[in-house]
C-alpha cells in the first residue's frame, strides 16, 4: 500500500462537495491503491453541515480513507496538501453569466492562493472549479509567487465530457469510441469545443457530421449546457461537475491514454498564439504527474476566430481582477 496523500477540497459541504468527496475517498481519483487524507474547508456557518458530511464519510468505512481534517481556516486546510480542489464559491442562478460571479467569488481566491503559497507542498496540483473558474485560478496563482505557476489549473473537463457525449449521440457511437476532443479557452459561453482533430472509431469526426450541425447545434449546446442544467434542475450541475473534477485530477496524476488527449485550462505559454497571462483551455497529454500542450495542430480560420474570441474574454476578465493580484 502507498503512503497517504493529502487532498484539500473547499466548499466541502456544498452540492459538488457532496458528489465529490465520497468518490475521492473510494479511490476513483487517484487509484484503488492510494490512501487519502481529506482536508475539508468551509466557511464558519457551514461547519455544522460539514460535520454531517464528515460523519457520513466515516460511516462509509472506506478502506482508502486515512484521515479527515475539517476546518474553516485555509492555513490548516492547505497544510502539506498534494492536491487542492477549489470548489467553494457561489454558483450562478438563471440568467447569469459565470463572469457575473467574479465580484462575489474573486475575493475568495486571493487569500486561498496565499494560504497555498505558504502551506501546500511545492508540487501541489490545484484545480479550480468555482466559477468563473479560469479567472479564479489566475487570481489564486497570482497570489502564490513561490509556487510554480503551472501548479494552477481550471476545469474545462466538464465541457470536454459534454462534447464527447453530444458527438457520441449524433454519430451513434459511444463516448469511448471518440479520441482527441478539444475545449479551447474559457469555461464560459465563449469556449470553443473543437472537433477538427477528433476521431470516432478512427474516422475524422468532421467527415461524419455536417458543418451546419457543428456550428449551429453542437457548439452552442456545449457552450450553453451549464445554463440548460440550471434551467432544468433549478440548481447548477453537481454530480457531472464532480465527476469531471475527478477525471481532471486522475488524468493529471495518473496520465492520459496513449493516442488520446484531454482538455485542461492551464497557464497559456504562447502556444497557438495565446499570449502568456491567462488560464486557457488547451488539449494536453499527461505523464508522470506533468501536463504538456499538444503541439502542431492545424488551426483553420473558423477555429482561429473562436479561439481568439474566448482569449479576448479571458483578458477582459483578467483586467477586472488585477487589483486582487499580489504586488510584485
Ligand atoms: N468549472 C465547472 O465546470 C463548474 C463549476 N461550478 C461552480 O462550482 C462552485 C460550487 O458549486 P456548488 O457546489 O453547486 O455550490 P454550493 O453553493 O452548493 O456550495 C458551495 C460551497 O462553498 C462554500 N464556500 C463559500 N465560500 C467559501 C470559502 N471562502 N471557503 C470555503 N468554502 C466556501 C459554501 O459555504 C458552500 O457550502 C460554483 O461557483 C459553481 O458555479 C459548478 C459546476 C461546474
Ligand atoms: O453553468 C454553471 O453555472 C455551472 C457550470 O459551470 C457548468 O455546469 O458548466
Amino acid at each position: 500500500m502507498k503512503s497517504p496523500v493529502r487532498v484539500a477540497v473547499t466548499g466541502a459541504a456544498g452540492q459538488i462537495g457532496y458528489a465529490l468527496l465520497f468518490r475521492i475517498a473510494a479511490g476513483d481519483m487517484l487509484g484503488k491503491d492510494q490512501p487519502v487524507i481529506l482536508h475539508l474547508l468551509e466557511i464558519t456557518p457551514a461547519l455544522p453541515a460539514l460535520n454531517g458530511v464528515v460523519m457520513e464519510l466515516n460511516d462509509c468505512a472506506f478502506p482508502l480513507l486515512a484521515g479527515i481534517v475539517a476546518t474553516d481556516d485555509p492555513n490548516v486546510a492547505f497544510k502539506d496538501v498534494d492536491y487542492a480542489l477549489l470548489v467553494g464559491a457561489r454558483p450562478r442562478g438563471p440568467g447569469m453569466e459565470r463572469k457575473d460571479l467574479l465580484e462575489a467569488n474573486g475575493a475568495i481566491f486571493a487569500p486561498q492562493g496565499k494560504a497555498l503559497n505558504a502551506h501546500a507542498r511545492r508540487d501541489v496540483k490545484v484545480l479550480v472549479v468555482g466559477n468563473p473558474a479560469n479567472t479564479n485560478a489566475l487570481i489564486a496563482q497570482q497570489n502564490a509567487p513561490d509556487l510554480d505557476p503551472r501548479c494552477f489549473t481550471a476545469m474545462v473537463r466538464l465541457d470536454h465530457n459534454r462534447a464527447l457525449s453530444q458527438l457520441a449521440e449524433k454519430t451513434g457511437a459511444h463516448v469511448t469510441d471518440i479520441r482527441k476532443m478539444t475545449i479551447w479557452g474559457n469555461h464560459s459561453s465563449t469556449q470553443y469545443p473543437d472537433i477538427h482533430h477528433a476521431t470516432v472509431k478512427g474516422t475524422a469526426a468532421t467527415s461524419l457530421v455536417d458543418q451546419a450541425w457543428y456550428r449551429d447545434s453542437f457548439i452552442p449546446t456545449v457552450q450553453q449546457r451549464g445554463a440548460a442544467i440550471i434551467k432544468a434542475r433549478g440548481a447548477s450541475s453537481a454530480a457531472s461537475a464532480a465527476s469531471a473534477a475527478i477525471d481532471h485530477m486522475r488524468s493529471w496524476a495518473l496520465g492520459t491514454e496513449p493516442g488520446d488527449w484531454v482538455s485542461m485550462a492551464i497557464p497559456s505559454d504562447g502556444s497557438y498564439g495565446i499570449a502568456p497571462g491567462v488560464i486557457y483551455g488547451y488539449p494536453v497529454t499527461c505523464k508522470n504527474g506533468k501536463y504538456e500542450i499538444v503541439q502542431g495542430l492545424e488551426i483553420n480560420a473558423f477555429s482561429r476566430e473562436r479561439m481568439d474570441a474566448t482569449d479576448k474574454e479571458l483578458r477582459e476578465e483578467r483586467a477586472g481582477v488585477e487589483h486582487l493580484f499580489a504586488r510584485k
